[in-house]
């Protein structure tokens, strides 16, 4: 057996398959977009089987791409998009609905009924989350009270039920193995992060039997092995984070106060706070950033539902841009005098606002604004928006953010000019590293330093390496006025403005 170690990331809108060598180093690689169905409005599901065929064909990819055989693989780590909701049959291990993707809005209802019943104190105080649609609690209720029978079957153990990684792998062992780890389900609001157990108060209002809930191990453990006729080896499960963990991870954010913020579809921002479970008074998240040899460290998280996704409604919705990599230079040339504002509450607003009813809006359009000045208020709303997360994390934790830089990753930060802007917004330099796949690279570290075929912790964090850093170069006078347009006009778009 060689030492290449796999990673399998299953992100919201593609699924890549990484195979990096002893070293660390890229050595193939396969992705493949899949489609994103929408059902209704504010409804976002994804059909589990087309994922599968995804992970299974990039694999593929991977390994021709690198030149090496199955067997040559030591380890295979998994990282994916959070929260999103699978339901299949223990017997036959066919979903029973879509998945229901953590966009997804159907439940603003059962939650706001939740929350008149004024358990969202509950929720908090045992998982860290808010009531809102984003997370799968909701999500997995409705499914169970909406396909017929589901409820009773899975009372009867009849069901399982995941997020992407137990799906996963469920399938990768052939049915052997039904686990996830701490930091999906972290996500579920249905753990209690605290005690690191699933909660029965939390099960019995949801209504959801602890009959179909996996096992939950660290983020580096025994998750099983891969059925021979998969992938042509037996290749075990060593590693499973989601996927702003396993970015966490692989930013090598491993001191309390270190910082990373993910530009993909949406952008989540994690603080790590080390053992300290810091309840957040600005409507953060508290979550697992990791769980290693049975301690957990904990982290705040913002969480931003649009990021990229307004780069692609340029271009797939008004059309004004072919490529994403297009925005950077039409911002460039964008117009200084015009204050364009785009608050893009698309499917609602995260944090720090957790308004499931607010919709995206734009202001301080002239007749001179166009397709450059869209482009610069999608790219800025981001960058507010990301300010917005960096306030409230400096208001909640005392540790000490006041020197923090800020390390990022995910599709967007090939834009220069988004960094630069971020930074600029931020006040506070931005640090690009060398390597842009990190939530692979997390879930590959998980998975190869258990196998013993790469660093120990300390080992990898010496191995992180900047490509570049963002100073900020913007005047206090003209980051203040910004700033001050975009509050306003996201105190216009709130849904009870
Ligand atoms: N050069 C660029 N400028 C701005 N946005 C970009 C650029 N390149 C990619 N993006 C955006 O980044 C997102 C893809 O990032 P990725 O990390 O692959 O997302 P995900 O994991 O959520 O599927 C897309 O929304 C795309 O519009
Ligand atoms: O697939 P991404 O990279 O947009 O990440 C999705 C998040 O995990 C959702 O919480």
């Amino acid at each position: 057996m060689g030492g290449y170690v796999l990673a399998i990331d299953q992100g919201t809108t593609s699924t890549r398959a990484i195979i990096f060598d002893e070293e660390m180093k890229i050595a193939g690689a396969g992705q493949k977009e899949f489609t994103q169905h929408y059902p209704r409005s504010g409804w976002v599901e994804h059909d589990p089987e087309e994922i599968w065929d995804s992970v299974v064909s990039t694999i593929r990819m991977a390994i021709r791409e690198a030149k090496i055989k199955a067997s040559d693989i030591a380890a295979l780590g998994i990282t994916n998009q959070r929260e999103t909701v699978v339901v299949w049959e223990r017997e036959s291990g066919k979903p029973i609905h879509n998945a229901i993707v953590w966009q997804d809005r159907r439940t603003a209802s059962y939650c706001d009924k939740l929350k008149k019943q004024e358990l969202e104190k509950t929720f908090t105080k045992k998982t860290g989350l808010l009531l809102d649609p984003y997370f799968s609690g909701t999500k997995l209720s409705w499914m169970l009270a909406n396909v017929k029978g589901a409820r009773a079957r899975a009372a009867k153990g009849e069901l399982c039920f995941g997020t992407i990684d137990t799906f996963l792998i469920w399938r990768l062992t052939g049915g052997k193995s039904f686990a996830t780890d701490a930091t999906n389900a972290s996500r579920t609001l249905m753990y209690n992060i605290s005690e690191n157990r699933w909660d029965d108060d939390l099960l019995d209002i949801l209504r959801v039997p602890a009959a179909m809930l996996p096992e939950v191990k660290d983020c580096a453990d025994d998750f099983g092995t891969t059925e021979r006729d998969i992938l042509g080896a037996e290749i075990p499960i060593l590693g499973v984070a989601g996927d702003q963990h396993a970015a966490t991870i692989g930013q090598a954010c491993f001191e309390p106060g270190m910082m990373k913020s993910t530009y993909g579809t949406g952008c989540f921002a994690l603080l790590n706070t080390g053992s300290d479970i810091v309840r957040s008074k600005n409507r953060l998240l508290t979550t697992i950033a990791y769980r290693l040899n049975g301690e957990t460290t904990y982290a705040l998280e913002g969480s931003i539902f649009i990021a990229g996704a307004a780069v692609q409604w340029l271009r797939d919705g008004l059309g004004i841009i072919d490529t994403a990599s297009r925005t950077g230079e039409l911002a460039d040339a964008a117009d200084p005098t015009q204050d364009v504002y785009l608050v893009p509450a698309f499917t609602g607003l995260g944090a720090p606002h957790w308004d499931a009813n607010a919709r995206g809006a734009i202001y301080g359009l002239t007749r001179n604004s166009g397709p450059k000045e869209f482009a610069r208020a999608a790219l800025e709303a981001v960058c507010y928006q990301s300010r917005d997360l960096l306030d409230a994390m400096h208001k909640d934790w005392k540790g000490g953010t006041d020197n923090t830089v800020l390390r990022v990753d995910g599709g967007m930060v090939a834009s220069d000019w988004t960094m630069q802007r971020l930074a600029d917004i931020l006040d506070a330099p931005v640090d690009r590293p060398a390597i842009l796949e990190t939530t692979a690279l997390g879930a590959a570290w998980l998975a190869g330093s258990k196998a013993g075929a790469w660093p120990d912790l300390a080992g990898f964090s010496k191995s992180w390496k900047r490509n570049r850093r963002f100073e900020p170069d913007m005047d206090e006078k003209t980051r203040a006025a910004k700033l001050k347009g975009w509050r306003s006009a996201v105190k216009r778009t709130l849904s009870d403005a």
